[in-house]
């Protein structure tokens, strides 16, 4: 077991009171509805820090959730994701706090222009000294396309390649706007910097034209640490070429380990190492001190939350709306109907448990299939993912910050022994904490020959 790499973990959250487990803002004893007062991110950024997490990593949408009976009513009421506030602005302040943690930030593409996007994360990038990611996302909200001037949602292949010129713009203004010895800083001539060592970049391209220079100065990372978000074949092509972290929404280690073959094979055709992307899963888990503890505490979570709210959810992330069924009619009489004898509603009849389920019951279990057992059983389970390729995983919540304490006071302690969670922090960025290597992008990344190009190096 010593012989096994340390695994990435990342504390998964959201600026909102409500995440993916519905309703549980009500639970006794959570503090989500604190999540507009900075003392309640302070206290869960410390917290992971104290048990080594990697990052605290931010999840974002610009839009309320309507796909449920095509109306955002149940996501407003239930709290669903909604209200939402812009977690870049938290960051600073969390970084204050703490020394060693990292912070992915999710921001999609369309949300503003690059220019003023790589200025944003140059800054967060110095007022973290080098902890910040950027979790890059085509986002898949049709009310957020509505609403940032774009006339609704671009068609899936036009926001990736929206997506392609995006990164360049980016790359171009970290990578080879300022030479390395563009800041002087000299005192005694009172030169700043070195006018001919800032450089326009002169972009041009399908959706941004660029003149630069870029606005701030060169931060210890250059290119925040890149992760991606996304599953689709466009999707692994283009993690291949710029992800160094990509999130993945496979169910199981055997769903996960062709995506990560197939992401490390676009990584190699991209002329990188395939070891160079981190796959990072899913995981959400109730932990107990015995197996039976963990599964009645699951039991009640599960009944805790509302079925309709469930509903809602799952209509959003299965791409289906329940809002055509009555909640509470039996699986068994669905399937007898075309509705149930194709596509998501016949898999999940599938995967029922038990065949007296109604749809509303099933879609609720769905919402909550975790890892439910002792820390020794959670950690076999991670280890599982290990073996299927799966270099980290973001840890979903059930209560916020309840989850995290759990972790960190009852998981982390045995995954830290087995080997498979670092138990202290390596020096510098983040970067060189996962990597292991310089602060900044290696070589065979394709910003770096975006620089080479730039600066004739
Ligand atoms: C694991 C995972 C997490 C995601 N998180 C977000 C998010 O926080 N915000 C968002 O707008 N889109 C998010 N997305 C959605 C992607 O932006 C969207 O699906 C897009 O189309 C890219 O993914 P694809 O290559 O699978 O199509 C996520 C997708 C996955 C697979």
């Amino acid at each position: 077991m010593a012989d096994r790499n340390r695994m990435i973990f990342n504390a998964f959250n959201i600026f909102s009171a409500s995440h993916h487990d519905q309703g549980m803002w009500a639970w006794p004893g959570s503090r989500q509805l604190e999540y507009n007062d900075i003392n309640y991110w302070v206290d869960i950024a410390q917290l992971l820090e104290r048990g080594h997490f990697d990052t605290l990593f931010f999840a974002d949408v610009l839009a309320p959730y309507e796909a449920f009976s095509n109306s955002r009513e149940m996501a407003v009421k239930s709290g669903m994701q909604f209200p939402i506030n812009d977690p870049g602005e938290l960051i600073p302040a969390l970084a204050y706090a703490t020394k060693e943690l990292g912070f992915v930030l999710t921001q999609n593409i369309l949300q503003e222009p690059p220019y003023t996007f790589a200025r944003k994360m140059s800054t967060l990038d110095h007022l973290t000294r080098g902890r910040i990611a950027w979790n890059i996302v085509t986002t898949f909200l049709p009310g957020a396309g509505r609403n940032l001037g774009l006339g609704g949602l671009p068609e899936h292949e036009d926001r990736y390649a929206r997506a392609e010129d995006f990164i360049d713009v980016v790359y171009k203004l970290w990578e080879a706007s300022w030479e390395d010895d563009a800041v002087l800083r000299n005192k005694a001539t009172q030169q700043y910097s070195d006018p001919a060592k800032i450089h326009e970049i002169n972009h041009v391209g399908p959706f941004y034209d660029v003149v630069g220079p870029h606005l701030s100065e060169p931060s210890p990372q250059r290119t925040p640490f890149l992760v991606q978000a996304g599953v689709s074949p466009r999707g692994r092509a283009y993690a291949g070429r710029n992800a160094e972290a990509l999130f993945i929404n496979s169910l199981t280690p055997a769903d996960a380990a062709p995506i990560v073959n197939d992401v490390r094979k676009a990584a190699e055709a991209a002329g990188r190492s395939r070891d160079n992307v981190k796959l990072l899963a899913i995981l959400g888990f109730v932990v107990g001190s015995t197996e039976e503890e963990a599964k009645r505490l699951h039991e009640e979570i599960t009944e805790f939350q509302s079925i309709e709210a469930n509903l809602a959810k799952q209509s959003v992330f299965l791409g289906h709306d329940f809002s055509q069924y009555d909640p509470k009619e039996p699986i068994f009489e669905i399937a007898k109907r075309p509705e149930g004898q194709a596509g998501i509603v016949k898999d999940l009849i599938a995967m029922s448990p038990r065949s007296d389920y109604t749809i509303g019951e099933l879609v609720r279990w769905y919402g909550n299939l975790r890892i439910v057992g002792t820390p020794e059983q959670i950690a076999d389970s991670i280890q599982d993912w290990q073996d299927a390729g799966v270099d980290g995983l973001n840890v979903q919540y059930v209560t916020s910050p309840g989850t995290f304490e759990d972790f960190v006071d009852h998981v982390a302690p045995v995954l830290k022994q087995r080997g498979i969670m670092q138990d202290k922090y390596a020096p510098g960025t983040l970067r060189e904490k996962v990597f292991g290597n310089g602060p900044q992008l290696p070589d065979e990344h394709p910003a770096k020959a975006i620089r080479r190009a730039a600066f004739g190096e």
